[in-house]
This record gives structure tokens, sequence and C-alpha cells, in this order.
């Protein structure tokens, strides 16, 4: 592979081919003096190193910009942290099954410009990457790890990336006091997936051009994972959200609506929305007393910090509950551009946990709404959100049946249906389950802690607006 001299080049509005956001303050701009890939010119800038000139469009056209023909800026704060060589996963099926084309056309011209070698493994099912990475691939060649999919494909090389090294480690996953050992291989994701919430609560935008540039110029942002167990035996790890009640129940519908795409998430948001139900159970949690700043801060996550010392003192709630959210990031993505929980931080070592408790459809419709608009969806008597941990879940019913049981003919149990209208209630509106980063959990009851940055991401978080 050949790198050629830099050539310094004047660019006006005229032959820049395509600008983009690599989150609100990062610019890329590439020339096509000919339609031909190869003779592009290719820069990346920041824009507060830029100062006004990237504020606005219009004035790029009197703007000579340092250009470099067939050669990245090796801006030397990136320089020492670029990646050589990674190993690719692409989940042909993800999204819009437009993984292997995104890689192809948008992503290995800009890997191959920048001199990065990778070693592509399209999946040829599910859990193929996870158990490559597991067992099989020889991690030490690389450095770092790509993920052409959406979060549930990125969950999997999440499972496979950190039990490879704690199984190096010999780290026991089933203890969930466990000091898990952090991932030194970053992760990249190129945003190929139905809600992509991953790469936007970490880019800023679902782009494969701006991810791919995050790669390339070796950006690093910590991320906190949250472990998941029932009695403890390890479920799985964890980076967005752990939906219980509503977002469970939308995802559990929604995965056979699969041939649908995206749009299944809209035709489930709706029948969960109308069926309107909720569950009886105990919540436990350990409030991050000295957090950095609290839910409701209005402070946007810019990279994270780790905190002093755990909080003290668990609290306990039990309630009915239409959702019980706990995010782990925003979980902003284009859908709700600002998230579950906003201010929610990135590697802090600390999950948002929101409890929606039992209204009206109107109010829980209100509710919904304010994740779309400027209003505060925690302003309600109905919700709160604590900064905490450490969480435990316990249904109020016995948990004696797994999710393959719910799925065959009802069984009864000694406890009552939580269900607003118990004559139209069905079997299945007794329980939820969690969705965890958009997988289905097969226990109610849960514990959840949080492991303050596990694992690093080609990424830097969003910055300051
Ligand atoms: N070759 C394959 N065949 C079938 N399923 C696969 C294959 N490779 C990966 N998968 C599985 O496909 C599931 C969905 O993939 P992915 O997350 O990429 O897309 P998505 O569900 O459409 O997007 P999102 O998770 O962002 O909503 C993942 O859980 C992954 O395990
Ligand atoms: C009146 C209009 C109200 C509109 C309300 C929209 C609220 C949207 C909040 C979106 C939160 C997404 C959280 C992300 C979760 C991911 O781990 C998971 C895996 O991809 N995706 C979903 O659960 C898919 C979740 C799909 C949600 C629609
Ligand atoms: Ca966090």
């Amino acid at each position: 592979m050949k790198c050629s001299m830099a050539v310094q080049t004047e660019v006006t509005l005229q032959n820049i081919g395509y600008v983009s956001d690599l989150g609100p303050h990062m610019k890329v701009a590439w020339a096509g003096f000919e339609k031909n890939w190869i003779c592009a010119v290719h820069t990346v800038i920041r824009k507060s190193d830029m100062g006004h000139i990237w504020a606005k469009r219009s004035d790029l056209s009197h703007f000579s910009l340092q250009l470099f023909n067939d050669y990245l800026i090796p801006l030397p704060h990136f320089a020492a942290n670029r990646p050589k060589s990674l190993l690719v996963y692409i989940n042909p099926y993800g999204g819009k099954q437009r993984g292997k084309r995104i890689y192809e056309q948008k992503v290995a011209p800009l890997f191959h410009r920048a001199c990065i070698s990778a070693d592509v493994i399209v999946t040829e099912h599910a859990n193929h990457a996870r158990d490559h990475l597991k067992t099989e691939a020889s991690l030490e060649k690389y450095d770092g790890v790509v993920c052409v999919g959406g979060d549930g494909m990125f969950s999997e090389i999440l499972h496979g990336l950190v039990t490879r090294v704690q199984t190096d480690h010999g780290v026991d996953q089933n203890q969930p006091d466990a000091e898990l050992v952090p991932c030194s291989l970053r992760i990249g994701i190129i945003p190929a997936g139905s809600t992509d919430c991953i790469c936007f609560a970490t880019v800023g935008v679902n782009d494969p051009v701006t991810s791919a540039l995050h790669i390339i110029i070796g950006d690093s942002q910590p991320v906190d994972v949250c472990s998941v167990h029932h009695k403890d035996i390890f479920l799985r790890y964890s980076v967005s959200l752990l939906g219980y009640g509503f977002y469970g129940d939308l995802l559990t519908d929604s995965e056979r609506k699969r041939w649908l795409g995206p749009a299944r998430y809209d035709l489930s948001g709706l029948k969960t929305f109308l069926s309107h139900n909720y569950y009886e159970g105990t919540i436990s949690f350990l409030p991050a007393e000295d957090a950095v700043g609290s839910p409701r801060d209005k402070l946007q996550c810019r990279s994270g910090e780790k905190p002093d010392k755990d909080g003290s003192g668990w609290n306990v709630m039990r309630g009915k509950f239409i959702a019980i959210n706990a995010a782990n990031m925003s979980c902003a993505c284009p859908r709700s551009p600002k998230g579950l929980s906003p201010s929610a931080h990135l590697a802090d070592g600390t999950l948002d946990l929101i409890l929606v408790r039992k209204c009206s459809r109107l109010d829980f419709f209100r509710h919904l709404l304010r994740h779309i608009n400027t209003d505060d969806q925690f302003d309600h008597s109905f919700v709160e959100v604590h900064r905490v941990r450490m969480f435990h879940f316990q249904p109020l019913y016995q948990e004696s049946i797994s999710l393959d049981d719910l799925n065959e003919t009802p069984k009864k149990t000694g406890c009552s249906p939580m269900c607003p209208a118990p004559t139209a209630c069905s079997y299945n509106t007794i329980y939820s389950s969690w969705t965890c980063d958009g997988e289905i959990l097969p226990h109610a009851a849960i514990q959840v802690s949080v492991q303050c940055q596990l694992i690093r991401l080609f990424a830097r978080g969003i910055e300051e607006q």
C-alpha cells in the first residue's frame, strides 16, 4: 500500500465534494477533482482549530485550505493513536441490509487511503462475530475491532471482546462483584443498523464516513459497561438501554417483525403504547451520591470523569411501573436526538435509572412526546430519575419460568395480572421482560452494576455545542 507525499492544494467551494460533521465540532471535507476516489483529497479538521471558517458553508468559497493529496493529515495529537491494523466484522443483514455495501463503498477506500490494513469477516449467522472474538481471533495482530451493523451487532462484539479479555485474565464473569479487566483494543462502529444509538450517542451523528474518520485518526472514548446477573449467574453486558415494561415489550414485539426493517419499531411502539401495561415489582438501587452532576442538570456528556468513591445506602421502592429504564448513556438516536436521559455520562461509572410509574395513557403520551421536543421528560409527578451505580429488580411474581416458556401455552401462577382491564388481559400482560441493548433477557429478576470505563471506542463523545 502506498501513501504518497503531501501536496498542498487550494480548495474552493467548487471542488469540495463533501462536507460532513465529525461530531458537532469536527468537520471533514474532501475534494473530488475527478469523480474518481483515487484522485480525491481528504482532510479532517477540528472546528476549533479553524476558527470561524467552518461556521458557515458559504465561507468555504473564500477559504484556502491546506489539503494533502492522497494523504490524511497526521495531526500531531492524533498520530500516535492511529490504528494500523483492524479486524472488521460486517453484519450483512442489519438495518436495511446495507452493511456490506456501506463498508465497501464508503469505509474501505478511506482505510486504504489512510494505510490501514483490515481483515474483513462478513458474518454468516448470528453470534458469528461474538464467538470468533471469544475464542479464535488472533487479537494481538490488531489495533482495534470494527463493527459494521447496528446495536445488536455491537453487542456481539462487546460480548466477544469483554469475555475474551476476562477469560485470558482468569476473571469469572459470574461473580457480580468481580473486578473486570478493561479491554485494550478499541472498538469502532460503522452504523448500519436500525437504531444505531451507541454510535449516535458517542459520535453525535450516524454517518459511516464520520465514524471511519474517527477510527482513522485514532480517537478514544472510554465507555462504561453494565454487567447483568440473575441470581449470581452472568446474563449479559449492556452499554445503552436496559428497559423493563414499555421498551422490553416494544422490543419483544418488534423482534417478530424484523422483516419490516427499522419500521418495526414504529409499529411495535404504537402497539405497545396502546396496550398500556404496567408491572409491579421492587427496585433497589445504590445512588451515586458522589457522582459528577445529576440526571437533571442539563449538562450533556462531554467525555466523562471517574468518580472518587461509591455512594452509600441502598434505596428500595416497590411500585407499579409502566417503564423502568436504565440508561448507561444518553441513548440519543435519530428518533430522539436528546435521548432517554440527555445528561447521562458515557464514562463516569453510573447509569440513570428512570422510573415511570403507573399513569394515564394521556400522561404517558405526554412523557413520550418530551423525548422529541425540548421539554423535560422527567418533569412529571409519575416519573423519577436517579443516578446509580448498581440496581436490582425483583418482579412481584415468583419467577419460575423462562422467556421460552412465555411463548408457550399460558400457565397460571398465584399472582394477579397487572393490567388495567383484567377482562381483556392476556397471559403476556402479566409479565414483561428486559431489553438489554435490543436483546431480550431470559429473566426479569436481575442485578446490574456499572463497570467504569471497561471499553474504549474510536470516538470522542459529543463535544460542547
Ligand atoms: N449473518 C447474520 N445473519 C443473521 N443475523 C446476524 C448475522 N450477523 C449478525 N446477526 C445478528 O443480527 C442482529 C441484528 O443486527 P444489527 O444490530 O446489526 O441490526 P438491527 O437490529 O437492524 O439494528 P439495531 O440493533 O441498531 O436496532 C444482531 O443481534 C446480530 O446478532
Ligand atoms: C409521540 C412520539 C413519541 C416518540 C417517542 C420516541 C422515544 C424514543 C426513545 C428512543 C430510545 C432508544 C433507546 C435505544 C435502545 C437501543 O438499545 C435498542 C437497540 O438498538 N433499540 C431499541 O430499543 C429500539 C427502541 C425504539 C424506540 C421507538
Ligand atoms: Ca455511564
